[in-house]
């Protein structure tokens, strides 16, 4: 399947550590989001990915997986998406881990299927962020310039502002997002409501809506009807 990332405007991410049902699974598939996102920061191992993988295949809808560990790389997603820390305090986030899948899989990936996100995790509280050792402490000017940094100087695809967790400043949002040319911006974080969707949604390109699935699914699937009209 041909996924185009820059027509996305919701995306749910679905983490293989946590439980779903069949039926809370068929909701969110059936819901009208732009693709499912498979991913989380800690618990993700290869056979929890492949068995939500399966599940998800029985659904039409583009599914990608998003890296997060080297042992759970999964063939058969219809898009790669490659965190880079650009905020981690440790290069093992930004480049360690990637040089190191690239010795085992550079010369055999299709580079069509890989997208690399510029990552800003802005809530010092995320699990990611004290995984990836995250310098959350940033000005709107610090996140300007990490923005420019993947968009203009790496060239990257996406630009991620990730508050996991928590909903974050929509003002520094859309101010990053008005500085970018080529890159898309992604929002995730604490979007539990379709107000707050709405509001995400006029800041940036892309939303995320993760945690609010496990803990209210009909709120998690509101969230998909946020008024696309006016952007
Ligand atoms: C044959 C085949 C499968 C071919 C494809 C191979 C392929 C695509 C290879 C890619 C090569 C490559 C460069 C891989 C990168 C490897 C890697 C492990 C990179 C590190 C990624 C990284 C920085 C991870 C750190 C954690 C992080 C930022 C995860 C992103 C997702 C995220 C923030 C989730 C939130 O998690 P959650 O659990 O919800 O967190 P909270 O509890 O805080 O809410
Ligand atoms: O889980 P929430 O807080 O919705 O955040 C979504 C996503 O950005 C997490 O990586
Ligand atoms: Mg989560």
């Amino acid at each position: 399947m041909i996924v185009d990332i820059r027509q996305w405007k919701h995306v749910f991410k679905l983490d293989p550590d946590k439980n779903i049902s069949d039926d809370a699974l068929d909701q969110i598939c059936m819901s009208g989001t732009d693709c499912i996102l498979v991913g989380g920061s800690t618990g993700i191992t290869f056979d929890n990915t492949v068995d939500l993988l399966a599940r998800i295949r029985q659904y039409e809808v583009p599914c990608a997986l998003e890296v997060s560990n080297r042992e759970a790389i999964v063939p058969g997603f219809d898009l790669f998406l490659i965190p880079v820390v650009l905020n981690s305090l440790d290069p093992e986030w930004i480049v360690g881990q990637h040089h190191e899948a690239l010795k085992e899989y550079g010369a055999i990936l299709n580079w069509n299927e890989v997208v690399t996100e510029g990552y800003v995790i802005l809530n010092r509280d995320a699990s990611a962020a004290s995984l990836t050792k995250a310098n959350t402490e940033l000005d709107l000017k610090d996140v300007i310039a990490y923005a420019r940094l993947a968009d203009k100087l790496f060239r990257m695809p996406i630009v991620y502002l990730e508050y996991s967790g928590r909903f974050g400043d929509m003002e520094l949002v859309r101010r990053t997002k008005a500085i970018l040319d080529d890159a898309r911006l992604f929002y995730g974080g604490g979007i539990d409501s379709l107000e707050k969707a709405q509001e995400a949604a006029l800041a940036a390109d892309t939303i995320v809506v993760g945690n609010v699935i496990y803990s209210d699914l009909k709120l998690a699937l509101q969230t998909v009807n946020f008024d696309r009209t006016g952007r």
